[in-house]
């Protein structure tokens, strides 16, 4: 079988730019999680210690993992308010996805609820990051390999773009298959939003219980952190049906990267600001604590506005939120839109959500670079996907992009990039 898309430029530094980042990001994980816990919590610094396998290994985070994954993957497979159906596929077939990620995140916030007021102990968890952290890396990998496996035997058709080159490495990295599933359940979108973002705001709330447990009650900046990221996972589940149009659904293939990034990266390394207020309280006052509040509102303004505008314009462009609104045509008959929130920035969405970043740190307050290291790793993040995003629109649309690049001229940043 050919393997699809076997010219498609190589990404992410090619076989060894992939091979660099498996070795990498694991690490840099593990050293995140070390750092938060020690005295001098220095990102840049060499690691307290260097783990041995019995700090790593524990066969009760196993099975607390798997029981997590299986509770998710029970949630998933509940009745949905509603199947939306995804882009078209190359094979002119549609794909169609449960929309009850809400309502898992729901469900498991009264399962554990529940599991508290029995006595459950969920502030536990806090001291389990380590174990935890590392069998999510290894299910990572060995899910990656089976979804390698079985890309095998997957027609021409369902591959994605890039990810087959031919180099097991690379391939193994981004991922052959584009939707892998097992009848109806979809394991990329599965792992998307719900193991890990989920699983990232119980480990913000284990944090804060074990801060309470601790000092006798949560610290204000705790309660900011867990508030502002269960607002931010809250709103991506309420708003599961977008996630259909991102790159990650309709461009990448399911493998390593996003794998180790949906189940190990973001609940671990997300929760790295709350991690560091449990070991290193921060004082703040309400005034500080407000001006905070305010950017993260005004971050969360501007990305939640651009996102729906952009989802109702594509939904629908004569809706008459949108239909007033500027645009470009272009030659797949689709449109862009060159007013509003996308005339300001080429993307404002990510504009939004840097400056939410940049709030979920400051009540770490100034005297550690470590809370600030989601800020600056989401700042490579965007600008590397903002990239990739221009590019594939470039091929997409050809002149009208250009149109809408000189009509726009900044990236993310008004005025700045
Ligand atoms: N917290 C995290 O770790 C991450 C968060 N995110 C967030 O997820 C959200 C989704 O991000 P992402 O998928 O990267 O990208 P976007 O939601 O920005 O989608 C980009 C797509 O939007 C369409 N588009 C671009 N410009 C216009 C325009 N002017 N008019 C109409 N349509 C346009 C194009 O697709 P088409 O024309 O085909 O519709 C383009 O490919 C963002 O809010 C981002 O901040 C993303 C990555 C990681
Ligand atoms: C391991 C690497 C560093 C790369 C990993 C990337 C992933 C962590 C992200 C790729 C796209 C993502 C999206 C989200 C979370 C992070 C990942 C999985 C959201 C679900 C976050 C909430 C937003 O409202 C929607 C996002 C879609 C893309």
């Amino acid at each position: 079988m050919a393997p699809q898309g076997s010219r498609a430029p190589l990404e992410f530094g090619g076989p060894l730019g992939a091979a660099a980042l498996m070795l990498l990001l694991p690490a840099t994980m593990v050293h995140l999680l070390l750092v938060a816990r020690s005295g001098p919590a220095r990102l840049l610094g060499p690691p307290p210690y260097l783990p041995g396998l019995e700090a790593l290994w524990s066969p009760r985070a196993l099975l607390l993992w798997l029981t997590w994954l299986g509770l998710q993957a029970a949630l998933y497979l509940l009745p949905a308010r509603k199947v939306a159906e995804g882009q078209e596929l190359k094979d002119k077939s549609t794909l169609r996805y449960p929309i009850n990620g809400f309502q898992a995140l729901v469900l498991t916030a009264l399962l554990v609820s529940l599991g508290v007021s029995a006595g459950l102990p969920v502030g536990e968890l806090a001291e389990m990051l380590l174990p935890l952290a590392f069998v999510a890396t290894l299910t990572a990998f060995i899910f990656s390999l089976l979804l390698y496996l079985k890309a095998l035997l997957a027609p021409t058709s369902a591959l994605a773009p890039g990810g087959n080159s031919g180099n097991p490495i690379y391939d193994f990295f981004l991922g052959r298959e584009l939707n892998p599933r097992i009848r109806s359940f979809d394991f990329k979108y599965f792992c998307e939003l719900r193991p890990g973002l989920i699983g990232w705001v119980l480990i913000n709330l284990a944090l804060l219980m074990k801060e309470a447990e601790l000092r006798g009650s949560p610290s204000l900046a705790m309660w900011l952190v867990n508030g502002f990221q269960l607002l931010y996972v809250g709103d991506a589940l309420w708003q599961e049906e977008a996630v259909l149009t991102t790159m990650d659904i309709t461009h990448d293939g399911f493998g390593f990267m996003l794998a180790f990034g949906d189940l190990a990266w973001v609940p671990f390394t997300y929760s790295l600001q709350a991690q560091f207020l449990l070991y290193h309280p921060q004082p703040l006052g309400l005034p500080m604590a407000s001006v905070i509040c305010l950017i993260n509102a005004f971050g969360f303004y501007i990305f939640r506005g651009a996102n729906a505008q952009k989802n109702t314009f594509r939904k629908n462009p004569s809706d008459p939120r949108v239909a007033d609104l500027e645009t470009i045509p272009t030659a797949t008959g689709r449109q862009l839109l060159v007013s509003g929130w996308w005339g300001m920035v080429r993307h404002p969405n990510y504009l939004g959500d840097l400056i939410m970043a940049l709030a979920w740190s400051l009540p770490c307050g100034m005297s550690h670079l470590l809370p600030y290291f989601y800020f600056l790793y989401f700042t490579v993040l965007l600008v590397h996907r903002e990239g990739r995003d221009e590019r594939q629109c470039l091929q997409k649309y050809g002149l009208a992009w250009r149109e809408y690049c000189r009509r726009v001229p900044y990236r993310i940043v008004p005025y700045i990039y």
